[in-house]
């Protein structure tokens, strides 16, 4: 579909017809698009737009617990207007956006200009996560109560990009947030034993390359610390970007107890491994690093099987200047909106691992359910907000950097041939991307 295609420039008052989509994976159905919700398709208009999707899947907009948009403080890296436009060309329709920026997002001003500019500049829903600590510094507690009941309605805290490493402040800020059911999303590094340095999954490539090591217990230390903490406060804890085979051991522990504990893979972990610095190109540089073919097997295996519940992108857009440097001085992150369903397809639905329920699920309904996030995830039925994304599982491409609708160009996946299913995406019944 072209920029000008019915498409893209259908106002909202008119009826949008659907025909034919598998809803899901539940079989081929009409959705009728009006005023922003669901319809009965039964109702639509003589001159409703109609779109042909026979072929097609239609996913519940896609909800990414883990952006980051870079506005306020690193414009040239990526704004909300870029950040949520490569958000609706990879098919979702909200974003929650981490608290990393500059200003940080530790107070509820703060939360609530986000929210505003999200309102007023994005092509999908801008959720504010909130810091867990002043200025990510891990000494004093943010605003957390005062994020949570201003018009942001913050539900997810994160000191992402930092671990929340003092465990009398992550076990004060869990207490904190059960008391609105908010939950800590951590970032799970211990910095004594993978410290500001380290690049490389400590093993056999970082001894090679002579990178410092981040070793997977870094990870695993701290989610087996977090989840004792999350059982002590009957509070929800959710694990940021899970890496290593050891934290899927103990993620499975946790949860065979009981304990309130959820879990997000990113698409890189899901396909590439520490291999891929043999060449040391800075793009592959991400944090946590990319790991073994076995942790590769190990997450898809959790994703798989529910222990870890959600795929997040962890879209970390980086301008060129901060991330064309020497490997171990280059900022740590890669893009990842635009492509993360390309890699979900290739990964899990084209093995026949994930049916499109199952992506339904694990890349909507649940991060919005985990983020309480009323209006997302919801099911494709009558009287629910037209949140949609229109999927042809067959269609491939070579992914090109230049071609990002993001203001950075860190893609790990430039010039790999891989699924390019989005075809269109409609938030709240406006079309916010289609070809
Ligand atoms: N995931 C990344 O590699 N980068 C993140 C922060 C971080 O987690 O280090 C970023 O903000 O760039």
């Amino acid at each position: 579909m072209s920029p000008t295609s019915p498409l893209t420039s259908t106002p909202t008052t008119t009826d949008v017809l659907v025909l034919g989509a598998d809803l899901a994976g539940a079989g081929p159905a009409n959705l009728l698009i009006r005023d922003g919700v669901f319809a009965d398709p039964a109702d639509a208009r003589p001159d409703a737009v109609r779109v042909d999707a026979y072929g097609l899947v239609a996913l519940p907009g896609l909800v990414d617990l883990h952006t980051h948009l870079r506005e306020p403080g690193r414009e040239d890296a990526e704004t909300v207007t870029t950040g949520t436009a490569a958000a609706a060309r990879g098919g979702y329709t909200a974003v929650l956006a981490m608290a990393n920026t500059s200003p940080v997002t530790d107070t509820a001003e703060a939360a609530e200009h986000l929210l505003d500019v999200g309102r007023a500049t994005g092509t999908a829903q801008v959720v504010p996560i909130g810091a867990v600590s002043k200025g990510l510094a891990g000494e004093e507690l943010a605003e957390l109560g005062l994020m949570a009941r201003s018009p942001a309605q913050t539900r997810v805290f994160s000191d992402d990009g930092r671990c929340v490493a003092d465990a009398r402040l992550m076990r004060r800020a869990l207490e904190y947030v059960r008391a609105f059911d908010g939950v800590i999303a951590q970032h799970a590094q211990d910095p004594r034993l993978a410290g500001p340095d380290a690049c490389c999954d400590e093993g056999p490539v970082s001894g090679r390359l002579g990178l410092p090591g981040w070793p997977a217990v870094a990870e695993a230390g701290i989610v087996a610390r977090d989840v004792g903490l999350a059982e002590l406060t009957r509070s929800r804890l959710h694990v940021c970007h899970v890496s290593t085979a050891e934290t899927v051991d103990v993620l499975r522990w946790a949860k065979a107890r009981g304990i309130a504990v959820t879990a997000e893979v990113t698409p890189h972990h899901l396909l590439l491994t520490v291999d891929e610095l043999l060449g040391y190109d800075p793009t592959f540089k991400v944090n946590p690093p990319l790991r073994s073919a076995e942790d590769v097997a190990a997450v898809r295996e959790a994703l798989t099987d529910g222990t870890i519940d959600v795929v997040a992108t962890d879209h970390a857009p980086h301008a060129r200047h901060d991330k064309e440097h020497a490997f171990v001085d280059a900022a740590p992150g890669m893009l990842g909106l635009e492509t993360a369903l390309a890699v979900v397809v290739e990964t899990m639905v084209r093995p026949g691992t994930l049916g499109w329920r199952e992506v339904a699920t694990r890349m909507s309904s649940v991060p919005a359910h985990i983020a309480r996030l009323g209006g997302q995830g919801r099911p494709l039925a009558v009287g629910e907000p037209a949140n949609l994304t229109l999927v042809d599982p067959t269609r491939r491409a070579t992914v090109d950097r230049a071609a990002s609708v993001s203001l950075s160009r860190n893609n790990p996946w430039h010039g790999r041939d891989l699924p390019d299913p989005v075809v269109a995406t409609w938030w709240a019944g406006r079309a916010t991307y289609g070809r």
